[in-house]
């Protein structure tokens, strides 16, 4: 058996003394007796007696046994052209200074803080302050709208939130306030303070004695620097939302124990990065891949992490992730399979890659969305190094799926995400719940326990929880992805099955964009599917049938639709096309046929179920959904 098969076996076989065994690699003010409780609701808890810190795990220790001079973050912004670096020191102070002055606004442990701040140092600082203090972050990506800030507020209910003053995207500054500002009067919460963070490309107002500025909070001197709160390793660290099939997001629970013990063995398994190594991960604070590998996994195994302001293309061109490996010696890029062909099609021949000298990069990791077989090529015979698809997910907190390189690198397979990381037991699942034979498509799933910094529940909603991941196939984890495993164990991840769609790596929900159209006065009945795009993998599309009576033209309420859809939810939705539609096809109960849409607006045949309703409007659909002409 293979170091990786004897490795995956033993965590499957028994992975109490399996994850006994990697909790050694974190400090614990109470070393853990239990290693896990698999009786605690709602699905079994790991490390419930241990006591820790995770930001003492990924700073203070750091600085004790004498790495406080080494580089703990540098970043790198292309906008500004700063370059700075912080070492474990440097950061330490910053994060004790802020979580004294949060500790002074009455945080503490289990307070919620959310956090909207653009990929700047101050948002670390701020996550690791609250890990400091014990109080659960909640960070919100800025690509969203007011009302899905306030969505979160309101599930969250936040004691204080934290901004910067603005974001910067290309050729436009993102001012955060305003948007704040509108998130708080529709929200029902109100938090009792907001701190902001100025910038000086858009500094904002501040009013009132509610509104603060980060600088004075964070002013030497002016509090008490915060040491580290003890905290149960089942005390929440963060709550990340993520798209559901409904409109309402998830708040996906991370724990601070289980969390900072599967951080540092993914390093360790999958990664292959250690202390003194430097991660470069492009792409936002705002995303888990953000909080799991800019932040916190780089930290706690004493690695240097780049936090890099800037887009793979434009800013200023497309050799910018190679100028930034380049430049710090980066050992690990990892990035979104959109950005990487995002870079291609401005720079098909890889010329600007050729420019810059990336000796030190020994993988480049990919997730977040399906790798297609053509970018994985390119990519590899580009940078001549392991182009590592992995497959994961917010509620996961790190990889189910990968080629485990720290232990054992296997052959690379196009198309497949590779093995199942020890700790996850994977299966294709049939819809009886049988598993699957090699080959076989199938609800992908995992059998529980979930290993440890998985998703322990939904915040304040347990029953969700269990309803959207428990309760469809007992005894296992349903992803919520299709595929199937191959007779050498293989993953194949196809896609998703159900009305979750993945642009550009951003995780959307049609549910939420529908409910947003059908919130339009001329919209009566409405349908929004994902689409294969060469850049984004998916984009949105939208089908409405109009209000009875309603004349406006359509090209013109479908301008106002997609203003509409950005307005609500953001400009990360990219919802760019709105067709007006006769009718849409439906099966007798009066489920929409999104597939069969789907299929022909992707080329397929369309295949149409024998509960149709009407098989004649899927018929008049057909030219519609192949692009040939609008409705
Ligand atoms: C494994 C677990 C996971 O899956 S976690 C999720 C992992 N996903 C990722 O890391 C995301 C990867 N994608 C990206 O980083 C970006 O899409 C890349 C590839 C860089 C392209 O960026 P961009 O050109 O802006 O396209 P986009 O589709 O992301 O953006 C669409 C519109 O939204 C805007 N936007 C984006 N981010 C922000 C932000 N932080 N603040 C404000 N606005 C933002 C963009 O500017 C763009 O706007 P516009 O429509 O062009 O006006």
């Amino acid at each position: 058996m293979s170091a990786y098969a004897t490795e995956h076996r033993r965590s499957l076989d028994d992975p109490e003394a399996f994850w006994a065994e990697q909790a050694r690699a974190v400090d614990w003010f109470t070393r853990p007796r239990t290693v896990l409780d698999r009786e605690a609701p709602p699905a079994g808890r790991w490390f419930p007696d241990g006591v820790l810190n995770t930001c003492y795990n990924a700073l203070d220790r750091h600085v004790v046994r004498g790495r406080a001079d080494e580089p703990a973050l540098i970043f790198h912004s292309a906008y500004s052209g700063t370059r700075r670096t912080y070492t474990y020191a440097d950061l330490l102070q910053e994060v004790a200074q802020l979580g004294g002055g949060l500790r002074e606004l009455g945080v503490g442990p289990g307070d919620r803080v959310v956090i909207s701040m653009p990929m700047v140092p101050e948002a670390v600082v701020a996550m690791l302050a609250c890990a400091r203090l014990g109080a659960v972050h909640s960070v919100v990506f800025g690509g969203f709208a007011a009302a899905e800030l306030a969505a979160r507020i309101d599930d969250a209910r936040p004691k204080v939130v934290l901004i910067s003053s603005c974001g910067l995207e290309p050729g436009r500054v993102v001012e955060y306030k305003p948007l704040l500002d509108a998130a708080l009067q529709r929200s029902r919460h109100q938090p009792d303070y907001v701190v902001v963070h100025q910038r000086p490309e858009a500094p904002a107002e501040l009013h009132g004695e509610r509104e603060l500025d980060l600088a004075v909070l964070m002013r030497p001197g002016q509090f008490q620097p915060a040491g580290c709160a003890e905290l149960a390793a089942t005390d929440p660290l963060y709550i990340l939302y993520t798209s559901g099939t409904t409109g309402k997001p998830k708040g996906i629970v991370r724990d601070h124990g289980g969390h900072a013990v599967a951080l540092a063995y993914s390093m360790r398994a999958v990664y292959d990065i250690g202390p003194g190594d430097v991660m470069f991960t492009a792409s936002d604070v705002g995303w888990v891949v953000g909080h799991s590998y800019i932040v916190y996994a780089p930290l706690l195994v004493g690695a240097t992490t780049v936090l890099y302001e800037g887009k793979p293309v434009g800013t200023p061109d497309a050799g910018s992730f190679w100028r930034v490996v380049s430049e710090h010696r980066a050992k690990v890029l990892f990035t979104a399979p959109t950005a990487v062909r995002a870079i291609r099609r401005v720079d098909p021949d890889g010329a600007l890659a050729r420019r810059h000298d990336l000796s030190s990069l020994q993988a480049l990791f990919l997730a977040g969305e399906r790798l297609d077989p053509d970018t994985f090529h390119w990519a590899g015979e580009l940078l001549g190094v392991p182009v590592v698809d992995h497959w994961w997910q917010t509620e996961t907190g790190w990889p189910i799926a990968a080629n485990p390189r720290g232990l054992a690198p296997l052959p690379l397979k196009a198309g497949s995400p590779s093995v199942p990381v020890p700790g996850y037991d994977v299966q294709a699942l049939g819809p009886d719940g049988a598993v699957l034979p090699a080959d076989q498509d199938g609800a992908l799933c995992l059998r529980l326990p979930l290993p440890p910094g998985t998703l322990p529940t939904i915040w304040g909603d347990d029953d969700r929880f269990r309803r959207s991941y428990l309760e469809t196939f007992p005894g296992w984890y349903l992803s919520g992805d299709g595929g199937h495993l191959d007779a050498d164990g293989y993953v194949f991840v196809m896609g998703r099955t159900d009305d979750v769609i993945n642009v550009a790596g951003h995780r959307l929900s049609t549910g939420s964009m529908e409910a947003v159209l059908a919130s339009h006065p001329a919209v009566a009945e409405c349908a929004v599917i994902g689409v294969a795009d060469d850049l984004k993998g998916q984009v949105p599309r939208a089908l409405v049938v109009l209000t009875d009576g309603v004349d406006t033209p359509p090209a013109q309420l479908a301008e106002e639709l997609v203003a509409l859809v950005r307005a609500e939810i953001g400009p990360v939705a990219s919802l760019r096309r709105v067709d007006v539609v006769a009718a849409l096809p439906k099966t007798r109960s009066g489920k929409l046929l999104r597939r069969t849409m789907r299929e022909i607006a992707d080329g397929g045949p369309g295949t149409v179920p024998s509960t149709v309703e009407d098989a004649g409007v899927v018929e008049q659909l057909r030219p519609v959904l192949r692009g040939d002409h609008p409705a």
